[in-house]
């Protein structure tokens, strides 16, 4: 008889899941999952459940790698929360199973877990697309994934300023006041951006917050937030002036809003980059719609058990 699962909480996966650790394995993962033969990686596009109720979703994100034999699912719920709600706009689970037998070896918490690949996808976008010499980073939003995203950028690149806009002056003090480093709090996006060689949009908006007139030529977008098809982060222009990079072209047509309502065309995915199919066109507007892939939580949830198991 199978054993039961391991139970491995949030605090655990924090201390578990590192960046340098995930990044090259995001990389791989993505690599495979955009060959035109990709029977290693089996990734249907999320489900996604309706909460008409309470203006939420329940995602269901399963995913398959076959030649690492990991199989796994997210369950996530995520909301539209009105400005002051203190309220969780995010909440994940993850179940990593044994594909052979069949039973769940370890359910873990899925906001860090979240938190932490959605950042990491953003920055190897980044790596790949953003101008050669940049200086400038702006984070629209302080919310979970502007910590995360502020964390790995910082880590990985070396900005002169960081700089943060929120729709609330006060959640963007509080956010500056949290981070290691020096981040300036700005009031406005469209001074929050002027000159800003990356942008990252972690906001919940369902409208756009972002314009292309504002934005410098050649600038790389990480837009991460806007995950339906009716909502929005980013406007048609921006949206048509950029070279538009997705994680998933099938996920991004079925789910971003940006993508679907603005008729912009996809030129890549970054799997296709990272394999050399498709060119990083870094001395152009980019922007890298990222709406989240199965495969991104089962590659970390293998991280995250193999250092729990080294550690047990
Ligand atoms: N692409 C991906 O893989 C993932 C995307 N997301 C999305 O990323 C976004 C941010 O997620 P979290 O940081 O976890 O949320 P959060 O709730 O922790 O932070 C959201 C931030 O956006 C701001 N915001 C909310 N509504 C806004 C509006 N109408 N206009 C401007 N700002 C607004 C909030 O004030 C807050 O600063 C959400 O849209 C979420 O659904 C989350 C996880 C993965
Ligand atoms: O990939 C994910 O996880 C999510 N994507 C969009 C909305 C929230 C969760």
């Amino acid at each position: 008889m199978a054993q039961p699962p391991v139970l491995i909480r949030q605090d655990e996966v924090e201390g578990l899941l590192h960046y340098k650790d995930l990044i090259p394995r995001l990389e791989v993962a993505l690599g495979k999952f955009s060959k035109l033969d990709s029977a290693e990686v089996i990734q249907p596009v999320r489900t996604t459940v309706p909460l008409q109720k309470y203006n939420g979703f329940l995602g269901l994100m399963p995913a398959y790698l076959v030649h690492e034999d990991i199989l796994c699912t997210k369950l996530v719920c995520f909301y539209k929360r009105e400005s002051g709600s203190t309220l969780p706009s995010t909440q994940a689970t993850v179940l990593l199973f044994d594909p052979e037998y069949g039973n769940v070896k370890a359910v873990m918490d899925g906001e860090v877990i979240t938190a932490k690949r959605t950042a990491a996808v953003s920055a190897i976008s980044a790596k790949l697309l953003m101008p050669a010499k940049s200086e400038v980073l702006t984070i629209l939003g302080a919310g979970h994934q502007a910590l995360s995203h502020y964390n790995v950028f910082t880590e990985t690149f070396s900005f002169k300023e960081v700089r943060v806009w929120s729709r609330r002056k006060e959640t963007a003090e509080r956010f500056a006041q949290s981070t290691q480093g020096h981040v300036t709090v700005w009031e406005s996006v469209e001074e929050a951006v002027n000159g800003a060689d990356v942008i990252v949009t972690v906001t919940g908006a369902s409208e756009p917050v972002l314009f292309g007139q504002w934005v410098k030529p050649g600038a790389h977008v990480a837009a991460v937030g806007a995950c339906r098809p009716d909502w929005r982060e980013l406007d048609d222009v921006l949206m048509r002036q950029a070279e538009v990079y997705v994680d998933s072209r099938e996920g991004a047509v079925a789910e971003s809003g940006d993508i679907i309502l603005s008729g912009a065309k996809v030129f890549a995915e970054l799997g296709e980059v990272l394999n050399g199919t498709r060119p990083a066109l870094r001395e152009k507007t980019t922007v890298f719609k990222s709406l989240g892939m199965g495969i991104q939580d089962a590659v970390s949830a293998k991280l995250v058990f193999e250092q729990w198991k080294n550690k047990h």
